[in-house]
């Protein structure tokens, strides 16, 4: 059997799968950041560029355990903002100015460094204002209006608005397949203070609805829109970058704790949804299932950018601000584990197979598969690898090779046939790919297994708290029953003194009758013996 021909021919379907899945891979970025940690932490490790490494803390489980992610790439505390944007959002820029659409979204727990790494403050600019100095460096071609809303308790406010008591919220509508927000204010924006002011302004407006509102969650999510016009085409939008920031009121936010670490957020949680969705659906192409977009705001403003599939869809870009301190363990696991899912979906279409002709497909806007529609190249399922990590570009179930080395027999005496020294190299080049994507693949079961294992003892406690709870229930019933037959018995043991006490008096007062009665009969025989012995002297 010629081996090498076999082998080439794999070799190159890889290399262009390989390319494909790293176009694909590049579509939505994840990154993890870590602010600096406020005391002693020892559960998170940075263990390369890309490679996140948690490990629980001893005190909240029986066993520690580690749980290994794999991210686009991980910053440490010490990182920089200017570091962050070059290497996170810079590209989204360029991308913007040459047509393609953008959609930054930062999320984590409180306190995880969301606003600073959006927003920044006067020192240390996020890259919101970063993407504006940026922007503003070629605003001779170009012409740029902002946009600023907030998605709070599942209404849309337009921060550019006046700020007034009574806020006006707005309606999404869905023209051409694309979604967008009835109403909502495009201020043209001249220069990079105009920009900064523009976001103070809008800022301002929800710090003032923010203290207005009497509310049962402080979180919201705000979204900051750059829209880009060219100068020579200026009634046609050329691209839109979103910036989306998940926010928590610094005021009320007491007692939020539980309720957040039961269900983070409504909207984080559709999109989580979404996300795994898009997953089932791309690694299951031929039993879809419909994207929950619909199910939040934020969804359905993302849809788009989610989705892919139009002639601007550009990158995703999700930054997961963590907070490594060991009190916030689990609801940054559960972050993670967003990001996790989220960087496994493919956002644009992909060609997929290299050697048979292409289908030609599009997807809705929820999610589902367009027939007729020719525009979009959509990939063929089977060789779709959406299961992709930014160190592992590869598709994760690799096409079995057939192994260099052939035993011709399968006695103990077997014949091997002879390696020349390329075709050894092959061979090695191989296996150490195998090799790592084995080593992949036990990583990802290990993250698996290790989700598993946090949600088999989060329904665990669950349980528990629920046997303990009815136990108490219980006991507490008992109690009470026991404590009325104790308070019964106690009156009727009151009752029982108070009549022994009765009857003693009336013993005592029978006894003394009695001896009066004996002193009497005592003296009357007295009496009697002296009348007697009287007669007997006459
Ligand atoms: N990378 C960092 N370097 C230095 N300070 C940071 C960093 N990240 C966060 N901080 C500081 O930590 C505090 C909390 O950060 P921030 O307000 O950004 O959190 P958040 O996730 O937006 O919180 P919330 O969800 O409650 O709005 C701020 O004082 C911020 O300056």
């Amino acid at each position: 059997m010629p081996m090498n021909v076999v082998l080439k021919v794999e070799e190159s379907d890889d290399r262009a799968l390989n390319s494909l899945v790293k176009k694909a891979a590049e579509k939505v970025q994840i990154f993890v950041r870590l602010r600096p940690a406020t005391g002693k932490t020892t559960v998170f490790r940075v263990a390369s560029e890309s490679c996140l490494v948690a490990t629980t803390p001893r005190m909240n489980r029986l066993n520690e355990s580690m749980v290994t992610f794999h991210f686009s790439r991980v910053f440490q505390p010490e990182t920089t903002q200017t570091e962050l944007f070059e290497k996170t959002t810079q590209s989204i820029v360029e991308e913007a100015l040459e047509g393609r659409n953008g959609l930054v979204f930062a999320y984590g727990v409180t306190n995880s460094g969301k606003t600073y790494t959006i927003l920044g403050n006067n020192g240390n600019p996020g890259i919101l204002p970063q993407t504006f100095a940026k922007l503003f460096q070629h605003t001779d071609d170009y012409d740029v209006t902002a946009s600023y809303l907030e998605i709070y308790n599942e209404k849309v406010y337009d921060l550019m608005a006046t700020a007034n008591p009574k806020r006006t919220f707005l309606q999404l509508q869905e023209k051409d397949g694309r979604v967008h927000v009835k109403g909502l204010e495009e201020r043209r924006i001249l220069s990079y203070e105009d920009a900064k002011a523009t976001l103070e302004y809008g800022q301002k407006n929800r710090q003032v609805a923010e203290t207005r509102c009497n509310t049962d969650s402080s979180r919201s999510h705000c979204v900051f829109s750059l829209q880009i016009y060219r100068k020579s085409d200026p009634k046609h939008l050329w691209s839109k970058a979103s910036y989306c920031c998940e926010r928590g009121a610094k005021t009320g936010a007491s007692g939020l704790r539980l309720q957040e670490a039961s269900n983070i957020n409504k909207s984080l949680m559709n999109l989580n949804q979404c996300l795994e969705t898009l997953r089932w659906n791309q690694q299951n192409p031929k039993a879809r299932r419909p994207v929950p977009f619909r199910s939040s705001k934020l969804t359905r403003l993302f849809q788009e950018s989610l989705v892919g599939g139009h002639l601007r869809a550009g990158r995703i870009i999700m930054i997961v601000a963590v907070n490594p301190s060991n009190e916030e363990f689990e609801e940054n696991l559960r972050t993670l584990e967003y990001g996790a899912i989220a960087k496994d979906v493919v956002t644009a279409p992909i060609r997929s197979n290299t050697r048979k002709s292409v289908v030609k497909a599009e997807y809705d806007t929820d999610g589902h598969k367009k027939r007729k529609r020719p525009s979009i190249v959509q990939p063929k399922s089977e060789n779709i690898t959406p299961n992709l990590t930014s160190k592992d570009k590869k598709p994760k179930k690799l096409v079995k090779r057939v192994p260099a080395r052939v035993t011709l027999s399968n006695s103990r005496k077997s014949t091997t046939v002879p390696m020349n020294e390329a075709s050894i190299k092959q061979e090695f080049v191989l296996l150490k790919e195998e090799n790592r994507t084995l080593q992949l693949e036990l990583e990802a079961k290990d993250a698996e297994y290790f989700k598993q294992e946090v949600r088999v003892r989060k329904k665990l406690v669950t349980e528990m708290t629920q046997q303990l709870n009815d136990l108490k229930a219980s006991y507490e019933e008992k109690l009470s029953e026991l404590q009325t037959e104790l308070d019964t018995t106690k009156s009727q043991v009151t009752t029982l003194t108070n009549e022994k006490w009765k009857l003693e008096g009336l013993c005592e007062k029978l006894q003394e009758q009695v001896d009066e009665c004996e002193d009497e009969i005592r003296r009357m025989e007295a009496r009697h013996a002296e009348e007697i012995a009287e007669f007997q002297t006459f």
